[in-house]
C-alpha cells in the first residue's frame, strides 16, 4: 500500500491512566476513502483511542499521523484539539447526542460553519453587513447545509427544532453537522447506539453515500455488528487495550481470538474455541 492510500497511521499508541494501561502498544492504519470500524468488548479502549486521535487525550506514548489528500501530514498527538478539527480536518461525533435542541435543524448546520463565516466577515460589522466575502460565504454555507440535509434524508425537517426529531434522525443530523465542516477524516462514536432496525438501515445508507460522494474517510466505534459487518471495509479489534485482529469484516468475524473475546472466554480456552471454529468450518466446507 502506498503512503497516499493511507489517511491515518497509528503507531505504538499507549495510554496510561494511573496504574491502568488502557491502550498498550496499539498500531493500525486506516485507508483513504474507506470505512474502518474499531470494535471490541466493553472497556477494551475504543473510546480512549478515539480521544487520542481527536485530541481529547494526549497519549502516553506513540504517534498518530494524519495524511491529507494534498499530501500534507499532521502529527495529531502534537496538535491542540481545535487545530485537529480546523487544520488537520478531523471531525467527530459523540456517544451522547450533542445538538442545540432549541435551534432548527438548518441552524444547527449553520452554527457548525460559524468559524468559516466569521473569517469571511473579517471579524468586522461591515463584513457581517455584506462588504467583502461574507455574503458569498454565507450563501455557500446554506448550500452545504442543504446538501447534507438531503443526504441525511432530513431536508423536509430543515425548519423544525432539532429536539423534535426522532432519535435516529438526531443521530443523522449530528453526522450531517460534522460533514458541514468538510472533514477529511470523520470519527463516529457509536452512531447506531439506540437505533431501531429501520433507523440503522437509513444510517448505513448515509454512511455509504458519504464514502461514495465526498471521499471522506470514516472511522467508527460500534457495538452493533449488523452495522459493522454491513458497511465496513476494514475492522480492527481491541481487547484490554491490545489489538487482537485486523482485516476485512469476513476475516475478523471468523477469527477465533475475536470470537473468544466476545464470548468472554479465558486465554487458556482460546485454543478450544479455535478448534471448535475450525471443526465447524470443516463441516460447512464438507
Ligand atoms: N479518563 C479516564 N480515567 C481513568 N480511566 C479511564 C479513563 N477513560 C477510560 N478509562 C479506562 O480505560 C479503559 C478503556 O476505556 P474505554 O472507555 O476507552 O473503553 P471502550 O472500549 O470505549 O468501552 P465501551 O465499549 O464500554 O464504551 C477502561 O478500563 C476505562 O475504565
Amino acid at each position: 500500500m502506498s503512503n497516499d492510500d493511507i489517511i491515518l497511521k497509528v503507531e505504538h499508541l499507549s495510554m496510561k491512566f494511573g496504574g491502568l494501561m488502557a491502550i498498550n502498544d496499539f498500531s493500525f492504519e486506516a485507508k483513504r476513502g474507506e470505512i474502518t470500524a474499531l470494535i471490541g468488548p466493553n472497556g477494551a479502549g475504543k473510546t480512549t483511542v478515539f480521544n487520542c486521535i481527536t485530541g481529547f487525550y494526549k497519549p502516553t506514548m506513540g504517534m498518530i499521523t494524519l495524511r491529507q489528500k494534498s499530501g500534507k501530514e499532521y502529527l495529531l498527538e502534537r496538535l491542540p484539539d481545535h487545530e485537529i478539527t480546523k487544520t488537520a480536518k478531523v471531525a467527530r461525533t459523540f456517544q451522547n447526542i450533542r445538538l442545540f435542541s432549541g435551534m432548527t435543524v438548518l441552524e444547527n448546520l449553520l452554527v457548525a460553519q460559524h468559524n468559516k463565516l466569521m473569517k469571511a466577515s473579517g471579524y468586522t460589522v461591515l463584513g457581517l453587513l455584506g462588504i467583502g466575502g461574507y455574503k458569498a460565504e454565507s450563501k455557500r454555507a446554506i448550500e452545504i447545509a442543504e446538501h447534507w440535509l438531503e443526504m441525511a434524508d432530513l431536508i423536509d425537517r430543515a425548519d423544525d427544532p432539532a429536539g423534535d426529531l426522532s432519535y435516529g434522525a438526531q443521530r443523522r443530523l449530528e453526522i450531517a453537522r460534522a460533514m458541514c465542516t468538510e472533514p477529511e477524516f470523520l470519527c463516529l462514536d457509536e452512531p447506531a447506539a439506540g437505533l431501531n432496525p429501520s433507523e440503522s438501515l437509513t444510517l448505513n445508507k448515509l454512511l455509504r453515500s458519504i464514502r461514495a460522494d465526498s471521499g471522506t474517510s470514516i472511522m467508527l466505534i460500534e457495538h452493533d455488528m449488523s452495522v459493522v459487518m454491513e458497511i465496513s471495509d476494514h475492522v480492527v479489534v481491541l481487547e484490554y487495550g491490545r489489538k487482537i485482529s485486523d482485516g476485512t469484516p469476513d476475516h475478523v468475524k471468523n477469527d477465533p481470538k475475536v470470537i473468544a473475546a466476545y464470548l468472554g472466554v479465558e486465554d487458556e480456552e482460546v485454543e478450544e474455541v479455535i478448534a471448535t471454529v475450525e471443526s465447524l468450518e470443516g463441516g460447512e466446507n464438507a
